[in-house]
């Protein structure tokens, strides 16, 4: 199973394969060697020869591009190498590459930097530890600038393989070029953006070393989620297929819990009902058949609802209003041990007394150890409960930050964006790549709400209904394609599904 869903390597599990691989008796200059004519081979292939500026730095990423300056040589190419500092102060297998070109080395320098058609950036990779200042950092901008053909070695210098943060400043890639597996950085923003096209290729390191080490962070795709997928059983019925409750917002704002409503019932929840006040049925009344309506007066009445086993997963947040009441709403929720969707409002409501949010997540696990949480904030939501974790140095690491996050609430995270990233308390993440832009529309939010909701109520674990409810909105927009508004993600569902299933099977 390893091996069929992507894993993101850090930094420093990249490292660590490096490591093991070069245990295991292949020389570190033979991985040098292949991950440079990978390079060049890529370029070779897609890229019309023209003159060539190879750009290197320090490390073992100045290795790369030394390897990639005379493979390119070797095909006919005019080369041009620059470094930063000197040849002499190059290390280990670097400076053997260094040692290997039998061209002229000219010192780093922003002049000239217009006159390439292609400009090969092997400054910094997994080893970059500080921002770019400077000399650097003009050098970098004069190659953003310039027309020509830019192709990143490992990472865009300046961008951080972990976070897909930029540090001071970042080139800005047509294609990169990556070992062995992807890093997160190359599927986060900005990072993705930077990187352009991206390419990964095999420079002799085996498959085997992901088992040792044991990284816990994947694209998000069915390989990650798929043998926990629900599928409607033959002999079951609509009863052994769950009952989800969406939280109404008053009579002015039902809307959104509709749309998570819609969107709980077609994911295969077997029941689904609407608890609003009385004065909202009618809004709801006019509009909905399959969904069913249960009207509360007093918090007493809700809580008989919270009181039936049946009603076993709940969506609160979605134009709920950020009241005492959706507050109380929320911890009775939590308190009956129902697995639990907390949007919106019922995140902001939280921001004054975050600590109180979690302790009732927290607070359940002796009366119903399975019981689970998601929290599925966009990343304002996510700084109203945890804003020091936007304070990064070069801004809001998303990654790290829902992993901190997942921890300290208890809950799985899912943490909206074009990048979206979602998280288990244990450590589990899965990073989605490639949703549609289309989805930034009103209401999207509530639908995937609804998603996760329907998901956990046919018993599938948090994190990986979280996971597939992502993947899945996704897929349906993409089915769905331009125009797409909040309330066609639910009807292109059968198709993804269906094909979902022929994949499961
Ligand atoms: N890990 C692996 O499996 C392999 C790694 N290879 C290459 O090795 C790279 C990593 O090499 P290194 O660890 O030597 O690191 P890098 O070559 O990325 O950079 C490290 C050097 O840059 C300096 N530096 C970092 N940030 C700086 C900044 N902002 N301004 C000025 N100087 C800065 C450091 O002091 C250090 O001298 C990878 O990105 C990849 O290109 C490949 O050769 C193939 C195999
Ligand atoms: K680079």
């Amino acid at each position: 199973m390893e091996e069929t869903r992507e894993v993101l390597l850090s930094t420093m599990e990249m490292g660590e394969a490096d490591r093991l691989t070069i245990e295991a008796g292949l020389q570190g200059r033979q991985l040098m060697e292949a991950a440079g004519q990978s390079i060049a081979r890529i370029i070779l292939e897609k890229l019309n020869p023209g003159r060539t500026l190879v750009l290197c730095g320090p490390g073992n990423n100045g290795g790369d591009g030394f390897v990639v300056a005379r493979a390119l040589k070797e095909n006919g190419w005019p080369v041009t190498v620059t470094l930063m500092g000197t040849k002499d102060r190059l290390k280990g297998d670097a400076r053997l590459m260094a040692d290997l070109w039998d061209g002229e080395i000219q010192p780093l320098a922003e002049e000239g930097l217009g006159d390439y058609d292609i400009i090969v950036d092997g400054l910094f990779g997994a080893g970059l530890d500080r921002p770019l200042e400077g000399a650097l950092l003009d050098i970098v901008r004069a190659a953003n600038d310039s027309n020509a053909r830019k192709v990143a070695i490992d990472v865009p210098s300046g961008l951080s393989g972990d976070s897909g943060l930029v540090l001071g400043g970042c080139l800005e890639a047509d294609l990169t070029v990556t070992f062995f597996r992807r890093k997160p950085g190359h599927l986060l923003y900005p990072g993705k953006a930077l990187c352009g096209d991206l390419y990964v290729t095999d420079i002799g390191i085996s498959g085997r070393v992901l088992d040792e080490i044991g990284a816990q962070t994947w694209l998000n795709s069915p390989a990650v989620w798929g043998e926990l997928f629900p599928v409607p059983s033959p002999a079951g019925h609509k009863y052994s297929r769950g009952h989800s409750v969406v939280v109404s917002g008053d009579l002015a704002h039902t809307g959104a819990s509709r749309l998570a409503a819609g969107a709980a019932l077609r994911i295969g929840s077997g029941l689904v009902s609407v608890a609003c006040a009385p004065e909202a049925v009618p809004a709801h009344a006019a509009q909905l058949t399959a969904v069913m309506i249960r009207s509360y007066q007093s918090p007493e009445q809700f809580a008989d609802y919270l009181a039936d086993h049946r009603l076993n997963a709940w969506c609160i947040g979605p134009a709920n209003g950020v009241t005492n009441e959706t507050r109380n709403r929320v911890l009775a929720i939590l308190a009956a041990g129902k697995q639990a969707v907390l949007d919106a409002d019922a995140i902001t409501v939280f921001r004054d007394r975050p600590e109180e949010l979690f302790a009732a997540i927290g607070s359940d696990d002796r009366k119903n150890m399975s019981r689970e949480v998601v929290l599925t904030p966009h990343a304002g939501e996510f700084g109203r409960l945890f804003p020091d974790l936007m304070e990064g140095t070069y801004g809001f690491d998303r990654l790290k930050g829902a992993r901190t996050a997942a921890e300290r609430s208890g809950a799985v995270l899912l943490l909206k964006g074009p990048d979206t990233v979602v998280v288990s308390p244990d450590g589990r993440a899965v990073i989605m790549d490639d949703a549609p832009a289309d989805l930034a529309t009103a209401g999207s939010g509530d639908v995937l709400s609804g998603l996760v909701t329907g998901l956990l109520a046919q018993g599938m674990p948090a994190f990986e209904a979280a996971s597939a409810a992502v993947w899945l909105h996704a897929e349906a927009a993409r089915v769905f394609g331009a125009g797409l508004t909040a309330e066609d993600i639910s009807p292109s569902l059968p198709t993804v599904l269906e094909k979902l299933r022929e994949k499961l099977h």
